[in-house]
């Protein structure tokens, strides 16, 4: 795909993420990787109105080329990139319901979305609490690479989801994935879950991947 074509569907999809209730004001960002780089949406824009052209780019060392300045969350997104291989894009939101989650006293920090239907286990997997820090902090970067590229998503405490993607609708659709997981958990939080079981979960990573 070519940079314009992408810069095009970063705006396109983050338009759509925006408009229907999954990021507000200028909160969340997304980015995707070029061969000589990656795009990230620049630091406070809406997600809904973003220019393609003006989107930021940046060299494979963290370097600035052009565009607006960068998210401060750039750190999350090139830690996804550097510590899990065959990342190619980022989605971080402020999504109500994964954000909900993410401020309980009482998540289980190894595992904060239930495996409880297919589709999350397929385009989500297993998602672990990284502990609060403030936005735009490098060591939430350093949290993630400590993971070691093992989990496609992860949660910050107090604050939303990253999630990571083969391709940027990969990202997108995953995040959405679990934000709905994350709903659904929050919906069903008095009643007794039946969760999918070990051979549930097996059976569907290895018809699907993941
Ligand atoms: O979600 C955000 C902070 O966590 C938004 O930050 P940016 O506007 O810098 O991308
Ligand atoms: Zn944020």
């Amino acid at each position: 795909m070519t940079e314009a074509r992408l810069r095009e569907d970063i705006a396109l999809l983050s338009r759509s993420l925006f408009e229907r209730g999954f990021s507000v004001g200028s909160a969340g960002n997304i980015s995707a990787a070029l061969e000589d780089g990656l795009l990230i949406t620049p630091t406070n824009s809406c997600l809904g109105f973003l220019d393609p052209g003006r989107i930021s780019k940046i060299d494979h060392r963290g370097r600035h080329l052009s565009g607006d300045p960068p998210s401060k969350e750039i750190f999350l997104h090139r830690a996804f990139y550097e510590s899990r291989s065959g990342t190619g894009a980022v989605v971080h939101l402020h999504s109500t319901f994964a954000t909900a989650l993410s401020c309980l006293a009482d998540i289980d920090p190894g595992d904060c979305i239930p495996p409880i239907t297919p589709y999350v286990v397929m385009r989500v997997g297993q998602v672990p609490l990284v502990a609060y820090v403030r936005p735009g902090d490098a060591k939430a970067g350093a949290f993630i690479r400590a993971l070691e590229g093992r989990h496609a998503a992860v949660l910050l405490a107090n604050h939303g989801p990253v999630v990571a993607g083969k391709d940027l609708r990969s990202a997108v659709y995953a995040a959405e994935e679990l934000e709905e997981t994350a709903k659904l958990t929050v919906l069903l939080r008095d009643a007794p879950v039946r969760r999918l079981d070990q051979v549930q979960i097996d059976d569907l990573k290895r018809v699907f991947g993941n």
